[in-house]
C-alpha cells in the first residue's frame, strides 16, 4: 500500500539545515555559494505571488550609491526596485528565514552579521547592471550579498545572466542562470558581478547582510 506523503509541507521536503551548511562550507571554501533551485518551493511561490501583486508603481528606478550620494545612472543600470520592509505575509516569511540562515552563518561562521535588507528588482527586456562591487574594501557595511531568483521556466537563451567574477582581473567569470529558487550567495567586498540584458523580464531578490558600523553609539541604519 501506499502512503501519500503531503506535498506541500512547510518546506517541500528541503532541508533548510542541509542547504545552510552547504552554502557555509562553500563560503568558507570559495567565499560564495551558487545553488540552483535551492529555495524552499513553497516560500518561493509565495514570494513570486507577492512581486505579482505588488503594484508597478511602488517599483523606483535603482540608484547606486547611499541616501545622500543617491543617483540613478542609466550607464550603470536601468533596472526598478522595491525594498522590502515586510508588510506582506510573503516578506514576513522571507525575512524569517533570511533570519534563520543569519543567525547559522554566525553561530557557524562567527561572521557577525548583524542586519538584513533587501529589495525585489524587475529587470524588463534588456535591463542591465553593468561589472559592479556591493561594497568596498573598508567600508564595513555590506558583508554578505544573497540574490534569489523569481524566473518559472528561465531558458538559458533568455540571457539575464549574473556574471561573478573572482577578483579585479578575472575576466571570464561564473554564469549564474536566473532560473526559479536559484541562491547566488557572495562575499560583497570581494566579488565584482553584473547583470547582462535578458530577452524577457527577470525578477529577483537582492539583499544584504550588514554588520553593525554604529560609532559613537549612532547606529548607521539600512539603506
Ligand atoms: O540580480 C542579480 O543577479 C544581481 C543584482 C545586483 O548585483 C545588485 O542588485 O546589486
Ligand atoms: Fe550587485
Amino acid at each position: 500500500m501506499i502512503t501519500s506523503l503531503p506535498l506541500s509541507s512547510s518546506n517541500d521536503g528541503f532541508d533548510d539545515e542541509a542547504l545552510f551548511a552547504r552554502i557555509a562550507d562553500d563560503l568558507t571554501h570559495r567565499g560564495f555559494s551558487i545553488q540552483p533551485n535551492a529555495l524552499p518551493l513553497a516560500m518561493a511561490d509565495e514570494l513570486l505571488l507577492d512581486l505579482h501583486q505588488t503594484r508597478d508603481d511602488e517599483f523606483q528606478r535603482a540608484g547606486i550609491g547611499r541616501k545622500d550620494d543617491y543617483l540613478t545612472n542609466d550607464f550603470v543600470r536601468t533596472d526598478t526596485i522595491c525594498w522590502i520592509r515586510g508588510e506582506s505575509q510573503a516578506a514576513q516569511t522571507w525575512l524569517n528565514w533570511t533570519g534563520r540562515l543569519q543567525r547559522y552563518l554566525n553561530q557557524r561562521l562567527f561572521m557577525g552579521l548583524f542586519s538584513f535588507e533587501s529589495h525585489y528588482a524587475h529587470y524588463r527586456p534588456g535591463d542591465f547592471y553593468k561589472r559592479h562591487m556591493d561594497a568596498f574594501r573598508g567600508e564595513a557595511n555590506r558583508i554578505l550579498t544573497v540574490v534569489t531568483y523569481l524566473n518559472p521556466d528561465w531558458h538559458i537563451d533568455d540571457g539575464g545572466e549574473m556574471v561573478l567574477y573572482q577578483s579585479e582581473t578575472d575576466i571570464e567569470g561564473i554564469q549564474v542562470t536566473p532560473g526559479f529558487g536559484t541562491l547566488a550567495i557572495f562575499l560583497s567586498e570581494e566579488f565584482p558581478h553584473e547583470v547582462r540584458p535578458a530577452k524577457r523580464d527577470r525578477y529577483s531578490i537582492a539583499g544584504w547582510y550588514r554588520v553593525n558600523t554604529s560609532l559613537n553609539g549612532r547606529i548607521d541604519p539600512p539603506r
